[in-house]
């Protein structure tokens, strides 16, 4: 039997941080180049076993026994004792409750068919997931976009998970649905052929975040786990009471019926997810500054706040929802002009790759075309601009640092930059990353490209940004949760390989 690959995408949260949470509001998703990826090989009978690379200490073995008492059997996944294993909930987690409904769904008989050879299961994730800097300074090379497309793909970071730098690109959302997804077609719930369909897609999601909650404890908003399986969205959650009736099944029993609840058909399931895109000929460009946040407190102290403040909360959401949903609009309006007039939008990125965006509005010669995508494009720019006024005044209000100076500053400066149509500090903000959204024209345009002229703000000899570096994660152009050919992946055999010699 060949190795099945399942992919999925990391994310960022251009624009919803905090307000996302709540049903009432919307957030502004984009799903990233950067992917996870599970690959499963028939292994040996009797265990499931996970190996994830780029770590030390970081193979899970497990074995799994089906019972069946009346009225309904269960499927019991253990880790196997050995000296020097650590435990991965998530991981373990996955593996069980994706069992259980295979179980319920299809019964012992095909259950044990399916794992009959064992599992042999390899988890990596794309470089960006993690910092890359000290790589860099290992290996002598410049902080730059270039020197991390030297860096073999999956590269060991030399840790343990517990203490890798992340980049906030939300690991463990893409980890999750990409195992999940990965054992959902394995164990025959979802057919290899199917993946793309409305049903399967959502028979992942209700998995994928089920299990997402339950090994972080707590109903989060969803919002990357929506992105790791339907790909850059404008994302309103779904109603936590849905998970309710099995959050507080004992963790890893797998004793109570899960189909009811996960089935793609089940209303109860009320997110939305709209299309969005960005607009063509930008280019998503994100930062790790080499810090990192933690989200749960800052989500505690800005909840807390808004709690004991209503009335004030209130009409800082509604005027920070506003800019939210305008933003949403804009980039996709964009969209729709290039759609409506190529030529003319190609010549407007071309024109506001050489300007700040100050001097975007300063051309009287513009022909109608342009000067719609101009406004477009300008409107974009104040919309970010304004939102990250609000966050920092959400900030200021709860005793949060959302938009912290030195991000204040590394923004300021980079917003200026010409071609730059904005940027802000992504989700929670905090330490985590920065994120911006830059014009790329056509090759033949003159001069330096805004993409450069970021690298060299950031990096350049004598930067006033020390610490801050590029990734090479864009948007991703395939929506979402995807089945790969090992082959075509670069550096995943190989890395699989790498695994199983350890
Ligand atoms: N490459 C990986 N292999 C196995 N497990 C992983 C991997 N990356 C992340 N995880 C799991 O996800 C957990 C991290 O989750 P979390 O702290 O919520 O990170 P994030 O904010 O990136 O989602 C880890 O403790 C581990 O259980
Ligand atoms: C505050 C939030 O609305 C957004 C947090 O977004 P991040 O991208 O900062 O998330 P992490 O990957 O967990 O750090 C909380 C939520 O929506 O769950």
């Amino acid at each position: 039997m060949s190795s099945l690959v399942v992919s999925a995408p990391g994310k960022v949260l251009l624009a919803g941080g905090y307000l996302v949470l709540d049903p009432t509001y919307s957030g502004v998703v984009v799903s990233t180049s950067s992917r996870f990826y599970t690959v499963i090989s028939p292994g040996n009978a009797g265990q499931i076993i996970v190996r994830s690379p780029q770590f030390i200490s970081a193979t899970w073995s497990y074995t799994w026994s089906i019972s069946q008492p009346t009225p309904l059997p269960s499927v019991l996944v253990s880790q196997l004792e050995s000296a020097d294993a650590s435990t991965n909930k998530f991981v373990h987690l996955a593996l069980q409750k994706t069992l259980s409904l295979a179980l319920e769904t299809r019964g012992p008989v095909e259950l044990g068919l399916a794992l009959g050879a064992g599992l042999d299961i390899t988890i990596v994730g794309d470089n960006d997931f993690y910092s890359q800097q000290d790589q860099l300074k290992s290996r002598s090379l410049p902080v730059g976009l270039a020197s991390l497309a030297q860096i073999p793909p999956f590269s060991p970071t030399g840790v343990a998970l517990a203490d890798v730098a992340k980049t906030g690109l939300g690991s463990s959302a893409a980890l999750i649905t990409s195992l999940v997804t990965a054992v959902l077609v394995r164990t025959g719930l979802i057919a290899p052929d199917q993946l793309a369909s409305a049903s399967s897609r959502r028979l992942a999601h209700n998995v994928a975040q089920f299990v997402h909650c339950l090994a972080q404890g707590k109903v989060g908003s969803g919002f990357d786990v929506s992105a790791a399986v339907f790909g850059s969205q404008l994302y309103t959650r779904f109603s936590p009471s849905v998970l309710q009736p099995l959050m507080d099944d004992p963790v890893c029993t797998g004793s109570r019926p899960l189909l009811s609840v996960l089935a793609p058909e089940n209303r109860a399931w009320d997110l939305t997810v709209k299309p969005f895109t960005l607009p063509p000929r930008t280019r998503l460009l994100l930062a790790d500054i080499h810090a990192g946040s933690n989200t749960p407190l800052l989500v505690s102290k800005v909840l807390k706040w808004r709690s004991e403040n209503s009335a004030a909360a209130h009409s800082l959401w509604t005027a920070l929802d506003q800019c939210n949903t305008s933003l949403g609009q804009t980039l996709t309006r964009l969209s729709q002009l290039y759609e409506k007039d190529q030529h003319s939008y190609v010549e407007t990125v071309r024109w506001v790759s050489g300007l700040q965006p100050v001097q975007w509005l300063a051309n009287p010669n513009m022909q109608q075309g342009q000067s719609t995508c101009l406004e477009a494009f300008y409107e974009a720019h104040l919309l970010t601009e304004q939102i990250r006024g609000k966050m920092r005044e959400m900030g200021k209000l709860s005793g949060v640092d959302i938009e912290p100076e030195q991000q204040t500053q590394l923004l300021d400066a980079s917003v200026s930059m010409a071609g730059v149509i904005g940027g802000g500090v992504p989700g929670a903000g905090g330490f985590d990353a920065v994120w911006l959204l830059v014009c790329e024209p056509p090759e033949d345009t003159p001069g330096i490209t805004p993409l450069a002229r970021i690298e060299r703000l950031w990096t350049g000899p004598g930067t006033r940004f020390p610490g801050v570096a590029p990734l090479l994660a864009q948007e991703s152009k395939a929506q979402g949760v995807a089945l790969e050919n090992i082959d075509a992946v670069p550096g995943l055999a190989a890395a699989v390989a790498a695994g199983r010699r350890d």
